[in-house]
């Protein structure tokens, strides 16, 4: 690989792009993580990564963090992310989503960075006729979130057109797990992610979980996703930055297993993992939530070689658990002191 530019990283101090930053650190890339800090901690970057704190809306700030550390890439994972908040409070997701990546991408237009990689969703596809949904399925978003991101492709797809700024667009499907060496996890207190949530009920930080509809028409009436391990999909970030730095141009893709758990079966592969059963609940159905979403997930193997090594459930769980029980220790521990 002749160039390696560093990688300024939105939103690194949350979930995803978190996990991001270890696989570009171990990749050996220079990373630069800017972030507002509204969900993500500080103590999620890694010691020896700058964390440069501010919004993306502030434009001349990204622009002279650009010009400072002379970046050559962005990761962009900042973005407001939950579908039910996004139905009672579109333009939060219209302003975060769009319109400060509109910024972001114009800035670094005008800073003659080279590539970036956006971090888009399988709720742009909405409720799709056929299945399994590959990436030239029509896009239609039942929820403001997923219309918020579609817009965002689009702007980059016409952007890449007309000023070369080579783009990678990955579509992720349910992310989930937590770094198998423990290094990081998902840390929003308030995440609604569905195995998040349920290893906080089996360790008692939640009193409970409910199933958010159980009558969709599904083989046993709750939804389908399909759950991709975090870090897995971390790779493939540090795989798509390679591919758009070899070949230039634009890359989207899928990102996913290609293939789909109920949430009881979710719920089911936590009692496993735990061995004892959590407190369920059925409540009525979520807004916003389609009833199934399922990857064609080749696209991604084909063009990058992706090899996931963390696609089983149960691991998605344990990881996810493990996360889990190092934060309540920690809790628990300041408590005491
Ligand atoms: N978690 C999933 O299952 C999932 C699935 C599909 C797509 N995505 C996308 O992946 C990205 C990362 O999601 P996540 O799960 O890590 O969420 P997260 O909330 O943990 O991370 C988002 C990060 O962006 C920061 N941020 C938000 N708005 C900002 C702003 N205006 N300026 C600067 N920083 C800002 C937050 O503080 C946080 O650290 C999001 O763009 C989300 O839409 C997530
Ligand atoms: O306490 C809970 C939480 C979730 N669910 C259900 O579990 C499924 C998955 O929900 P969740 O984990 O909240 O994820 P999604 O709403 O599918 O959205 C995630 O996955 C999308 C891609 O598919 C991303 O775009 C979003 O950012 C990300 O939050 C849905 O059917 C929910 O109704 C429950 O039944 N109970």
């Amino acid at each position: 690989m002749d160039e390696i530019p560093v990688v300024l990283v939105t939103g690194g101090a949350g979930y995803i792009g978190s996990h991001a930053v270890l696989a570009l650190v171990d990749a050996g890339f220079p990373v630069v993580v800017f972030d507002n800090l509204s969900t993500g901690v500080r103590s999620a970057v890694p010691e020896g990564v700058p964390l440069i704190e501010g919004d993306i809306a502030d434009t001349d700030h990204i622009a002279e963090i650009i010009q400072g550390f002379q970046i050559g890439a962005i990761m962009h994972f900042a973005g407001s992310i939950v579908v039910s908040e996004s139905v009672e409070k579109p333009l939060k997701y219209y302003r975060n989503n769009t319109l400060n990546s509109l910024g972001l991408i114009e800035t670094c237009v005008r800073t003659g960075v080279k590539h970036f990689i956006f971090s888009s969703t399988a709720a742009v596809y909405g409720e799709p006729e056929t299945y399994p949904i590959d990436e030239d399925a029509p896009k239609r978003p039942i929820n403001p979130y997923g219309s918020s991101k579609l817009m965002t492709e689009q702007m980059l797809l016409d952007t890449s057109a007309a000023d070369g700024l080579n783009t990678g667009i990955l579509r992720y499907f349910n992310v989930a797990g937590a770094d198998p060496a423990g290094r990081a996890g998902q840390n929003t207190p308030a995440a609604t992610h569905l195995i998040k949530v349920a290893v906080q009920a089996a360790l008692g930080v939640r009193s409970g979980i409910s199933v958010f509809g159980t009558d969709y028409d599904t083989p046993d009436g709750t939804c389908i996703r399909d759950y991709i391990h975090v870090s897995d999909l971390a790779d493939a970030h540090v795989l798509a930055l390679r591919h758009l730095i070899g070949k230039g141009g634009n890359l989207l893709v899928n990102c996913a297993y290609g293939r789909g758990f109920t949430v009881r079966e979710v719920l089911t592969a936590v009692e496993k993992v735990i061995g004892r059963p959590l407190p369920v609940t059925d409540a009525p159905r979520r807004a916003g939530d389609p009833p199934a979403l399922v990857a064609k997930a080749d696209r991604i193997r084909d063009l990058l070689g992706w090899k996931p090594a963390h696609d089983s459930l149960e691991e998605m769980v344990e990881t996810a658990l493990a996360w889990e029980r190092r934060v309540a220790d920690e809790a628990k521990a300041r408590r005491v002191s």
